[in-house]
C-alpha cells in the first residue's frame, strides 16, 4: 500500500481535518491544527508530504521519525501538531486495514469506560453554577473552569477575592457532589499563583491547570511544594523533550498533553508511559474536534495513569460547530453519566462525514483568540 495524497479542511469552529490516502482505497483522517494558527499549521502538513506520498502507510514508526528528524528543526506547536495530525490518520489507515480499534494495536483495554469532564463559564467565566446545573442534569459531575480573568503580574485582593467567591459559590451550591478544576490558562503569575492557590485550598478542586505560563515551568515544583492542590499542565508542550524535564524537576500531578498537538498517538503514548514511570495521572488536553477526542480515547484505554478527558461539547469556542457535527456515527460518542465508552469501529473509531466537512470547509473562519489588554493598555495573557 502507498500513499497518495494528502488534503486538508479548515473547518468550523476552529478545527482542521487531514484525509490521507491510499492507493488501496482505505482512507485515513488526522486532525492537525493548532487553534488560531490553524493556516500555518496547514502549510506544514503540506511540506510534510513531501516525505509522505509514495511512501507504505504502516512504517509509522520510521515516517515520524522522518518527519520530526529530517528537517533538522523539530518540535515546537506548529510542526508537532501537523506531525499529530497525520500520525493520527496513519493510525487510523492501520487500524481499518487490519480491522480492529487502535487501542487493540495498542495491547487492547485497561478500562472499560473512561471519565469524561465538560467546561463551563465561558473566557471570562460566569454563570458556572447554572452552567453545572444543566449538565449534571445530563450526567456530568466533574467540570473546568477559567480560574480567573485577565490578571496583573501583581494585582489587587479585589481580583483575588473575585476568583475565590466564584469558587465559593460553586461550593456553596454544590458541596462536594461535584469536583471541578480550574484553569489558570497562563494567565497568573507566579506571585499571584501562590496567593490564589491558599486561597483556594479550603474549595479543594480537582486541580489548577497551567497555574503558570509553560514557560514558566520551572515554578511547578516551587507551587506544588506550597499547596495540597494537584497542579496540572500540557496543553502548550509538544513533545517527550518537553515534558521530560518537567516530569524530572517535580510538581506536577496532571499531565495534560494535547493529541493534536504533542506528536500524535504514537508521541503521547510514550508520554503517558514517562508519566506514569513518576507516579502523574494523565488527562489529554482536548478542546477540539471529533478525530482529536477519538485520538484522545484510544490513548486513556490503553493507559493505566489515565484518570480524565476533556471533551468540547458545549465549550464556549464550538460557536458555529459542534463536537460532533462532522461524524456519522454519532451514538458511539455516547457520554453516560460523564462516562465514555471505547469507540467499537476500526482506526480511530471515528466516522467522518466528508461532504459535510467539503461543505463546511469552503468558508471556513479563520478563528483568531482574543487580545486582552490590561487597563494600562498592555498584553494581557488570555
Ligand atoms: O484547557 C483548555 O481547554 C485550554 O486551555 C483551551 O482553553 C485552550 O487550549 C484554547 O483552546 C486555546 O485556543
Ligand atoms: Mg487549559
Amino acid at each position: 500500500m502507498k500513499i497518495t495524497k494528502l488534503t486538508t479542511f479548515r473547518i468550523p469552529p476552529r478545527w482542521m481535518l487531514l484525509k490521507i490516502e491510499t492507493d488501496e482505497g482505505v482512507v485515513g483522517w488526522g486532525e492537525p491544527v493548532i487553534e488560531g494558527r490553524a493556516r500555518t499549521v496547514e502549510a506544514a502538513v503540506h511540506e510534510l508530504a513531501d516525505y509522505l506520498v509514495g511512501q507504505d502507510p504502516s512504517r509509522i514508526n520510521d515516517l515520524w521519525q522522518v518527519m520530526y528528524r529530517a528537517g533538522f528543526y523539530r518540535g515546537g506547536p506548529i510542526l508537532m501538531s501537523a506531525i499529530a495530525g497525520i500520525d493520527q490518520a496513519l493510525w487510523d489507515i492501520k487500524g481499518k486495514v487490519l480491522g480492529v480499534p487502535v487501542y487493540e494495536l495498542l495491547g487492547g483495554l485497561v478500562r472499560d469506560k473512561m471519565k469524561t469532564y465538560s467546561w463551563v463559564g465561558g473566557d471570562r467565566p460566569a454563570d458556572v453554577i447554572a452552567g453545572m446545573r444543566a449538565l449534571c442534569a445530563a450526567g456530568f459531575d466533574t467540570f473546568k473552569l477559567n480560574g480567573t480573568e485577565e490578571l496583573g503580574i501583581i494585582d489587587s485582593a479585589r481580583k483575588v477575592d473575585q476568583a475565590i467567591e466564584r469558587v465559593a459559590g460553586i461550593r456553596a451550591a454544590f458541596g462536594h457532589d461535584v469536583e471541578f478544576g480550574l484553569d489558570f490558562h497562563g494567565r497568573v503569575s507566579a506571585p499571584m499563583a501562590k496567593v490564589l492557590l491558599r486561597e483556594l485550598e479550603p474549595y479543594r478542586p480537582l486541580f489548577v491547570e497551567e497555574p503558570v505560563l509553560a514557560e514558566q515551568a520551572e515554578y511547578y515544583p516551587r507551587l506544588a511544594a506550597g499547596t495540597p492542590i494537584p497542579i496540572a499542565a500540557g496543553e502548550r508542550m509538544f513533545s517527550r523533550f518537553d515534558f521530560k524535564r518537567v516530569f524530572e524537576q517535580g510538581g506536577l500531578s496532571i499531565v495534560q498533553p494535547d493529541l493534536s498537538h504533542a506528536g500524535g498517538i504514537s508521541e503521547c503514548l510514550k508520554i503517558a508511559g514517562m508519566a506514569e514511570a513518576y507516579d502523574i495521572a494523565l488527562a489529554p488536553h482536548c478542546p477540539l474536534g471529533p478525530v482529536a477526542l477519538a485520538s484522545c480515547l484510544q490513548i486513556d484505554f490503553v493507559s493505566h495513569n489515565a484518570v480524565l478527558q476533556e471533551q468540547s461539547m458545549g465549550i464556549h469556542y464550538n460557536k458555529s460547530a459542534e463536537l460532533l457535527d462532522y461524524v456519522k456515527n454519532r451514538e458511539d460518542f455516547k457520554i453516560t453519566d460523564g462516562y465514555i465508552k471505547p469507540l467499537p469501529k476500526p482506526g480511530l473509531g471515528v466516522e467522518i462525514d466528508e461532504e459535510r466537512v467539503v461543505e463546511a470547509s469552503r468558508n471556513a473562519p479563520d478563528w483568531r483568540n482574543p487580545l486582552w489588554r490590561h487597563e494600562d493598555g498592555s498584553v494581557a495573557e488570555w
